[in-house]
């Protein structure tokens, strides 16, 4: 029988692994920091808002596209390499983990849904929801209409300038609300909120933001280690309100009635594939988590970078008057077929990822397959508990795959004949657990921008440069100001 490390050096000389490059420390190196060095750099950069521009300075400075380094003794990895993500998210699918770390975290207030489970379980839930975002649920875009209106009805005619940010996550909780339990938070709608939607606002983004807990606004990153009695009681509430909910569908309806519903509603679906409460809540839970802020924080990404590039809002202007016209709501299909507005989604999610770093942790001992050596075309050893981080921010940024502009918002280099990069563009990630509502996000995006470049015309009222906002999903920290000016005839004459 042989050792672990037996089977770890026949691995190495089986597929010739090397050491990875390390990450350059501003420490010399005859000084012993156990990692501290880059635990502080990490924290420094985040207080600084420049976390992601810091893991892309580091690439450079080392010269490399996957680095070393360690944290308390234990060998850690980044990489920003196109192979060694289609590895680990497709091509050696079964060798990797979620991590430990993450699940706990999660499912403290998810419980274990799609999002959280593993193996067997995750395949289950994956074949239990996967009927749920076919395309006749995702193609109705009436659903959208209705809050995308409320959303347009409240923006200012005026001058004023206004931050887009939190009207848009205001719009997308009621968006994925209805689509889930059949029922909106209405919390576009001014003055008339239930109490219960209410509470449930305010604990879901409790729960969802790390930033927002009591001990972190008292105690600064160590209250965030630290026990926090608002959020058990608002991860109580948000599963109350979803029981509730449940409950009161099975109560209301016969399994007759669900099927011959001509709405789409997600939770009477999930209720043809179970009964079992906990299961049905959980992964309701799971998919609002997935579905919501990230939506709304694509959304206010793009509507961030379009204002400021006019002559890009004017071609996207006129592709909207060519498909679907100066008024009319745009169809499913019209939508499907705006390919400079994908080439616009595609800049924005390219520059601005709403999940910019993400990670596995090993199963067994495996290899990467680049990173190695002096030249790092050799693979890498990585054992069995091994935490590997993949940097979709530079990755995304890499000039060596998207050219000299590669820090530009282009979106005309999408449209470009034999553009095609793979797997070094990965906003919904790859594989097996490709985001599952890939195509729901894509019409609600491209279903808003385009009502919004109807009804106005928007000018950027933010000179800043784009600064990160982390929490589970990435967002621009100075919101989305921007000034609108209603188009009079539709903009038909180009008229304001
Ligand atoms: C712009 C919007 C969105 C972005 C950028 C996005 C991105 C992602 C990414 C990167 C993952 C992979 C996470 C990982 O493997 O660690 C993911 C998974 C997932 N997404 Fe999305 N997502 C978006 C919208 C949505 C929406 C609207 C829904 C549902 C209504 C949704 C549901 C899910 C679910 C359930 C998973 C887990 C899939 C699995 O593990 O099998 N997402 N998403």
């Amino acid at each position: 029988e042989a050792t672990t490390g037996q089977r770890r050096r026949r691995l190495a000389s089986q597929k010739g692994t090397l050491p990875a490059t390390q990450r350059v420390s501003r420490v010399p190196s005859y000084i012993p920091t156990f990692g501290i060095d880059a635990v502080v750099d990490n924290f420094r950069a985040i207080k600084a808002k420049r976390f992601l521009e810091k893991w892309q300075q580091d690439f450079i400075d080392a010269g490399a596209h996957t680095l070393a380094f360690n944290v308390f003794g234990a060998s850690v990895y980044m990489t920003e390499d196109p192979e060694n993500v289609k590895y680990m998210l497709a091509t050696g699918f079964d060798a990797w983990s979620l991590g430990k770390e993450r699940i706990k975290s999660m499912s403290a207030f998810l419980g274990m849904g799609i999002f959280t489970n593993e193996g067997k379980a995750w395949k289950h839930s994956r074949e239990m929801l996967r009927p749920c975002f076919e395309k006749h649920a995702v193609a109705d875009v009436s659903l959208l209409e209705k809050h995308v209106s409320r959303f347009v009805q409240l923006l200012p005619e005026d001058d004023r300038t206004i931050d887009l940010q939190p009207l848009l996550h205001e719009l997308t909780l009621d968006i994925a609300t209805e689509f889930l339990f059949g029922r909106s938070t209405d919390s576009l709608v001014r003055g008339e909120k239930s109490k219960d939607a209410e509470g449930f606002v305010h604990a879901f983004e409790y729960c969802c933001d790390p930033f927002l807990s009591k001990p972190y606004k008292k105690w600064g990153y160590v209250g965030l280690f630290l026990p926090d009695a608002e959020g058990k009681r608002c991860a109580q509430a948000v599963k109350d309100f979803a029981d509730k909910i449940i409950d009161e569908e099975i109560a209301s309806k016969s399994a007759e009635d669900r099927k011959n519903n001509n709405r789409y509603i997600f939770l009477d679906e999930l209720l043809s594939a179970t009964q079992d409460r906990t299961v049905i809540r959980s992964e309701l839970l799971n998919i609002l988590l997935a579905g919501r802020d990230t939506t709304a924080s694509l959304l206010s990404n793009l509507l961030f970078e379009l204002p400021r590039h006019p002559e890009v809002l004017s071609h996207l202007h006129a592709e909207i008057l060519e498909h679907v016209g100066a008024t009319s709501t745009p169809t499913y299909e019209q939508l499907k077929n705006m390919k400079y507005l994908k080439a616009i989604i595609n800049e924005s999610q390219r520059l601005h990822p709403i999940v910019p770093s993400n990670s596995r942790e090993a199963i067994y001992d495996t290899t990467l397959p680049r990173g190695g050596g002096p030249d790092g075309t050799a693979p890498i050893l990585i054992p069995a508990g091994t935490f590997v981080a993949y940097h979709v921010y530079s990755l995304h940024r890499r000039p060596d795959i998207y050219g000299p502009d590669a820090a530009e918002f282009r979106p005309e280099r999408w449209l470009e004949p034999g553009f095609r990069p793979g797997w070094a563009f990965i906003p919904f990630s790859g594989g097996p657990r490709v985001c599952i509502g890939q195509n729901f996000a894509l019409t609600e995006v491209m279903y808003v921008v385009v009502r919004m470049v109807q009804g106005y015309a928007i000018e950027s009222r933010d000179k800043g440069v784009w600064r990160e906002r982390m929490s589970i999903t990435c967002v621009g920290d100075g919101g989305c100001k921007v000034g609108l000016k209603r188009r009079i005839d539709g903009g038909e004459s180009g008229k304001l």
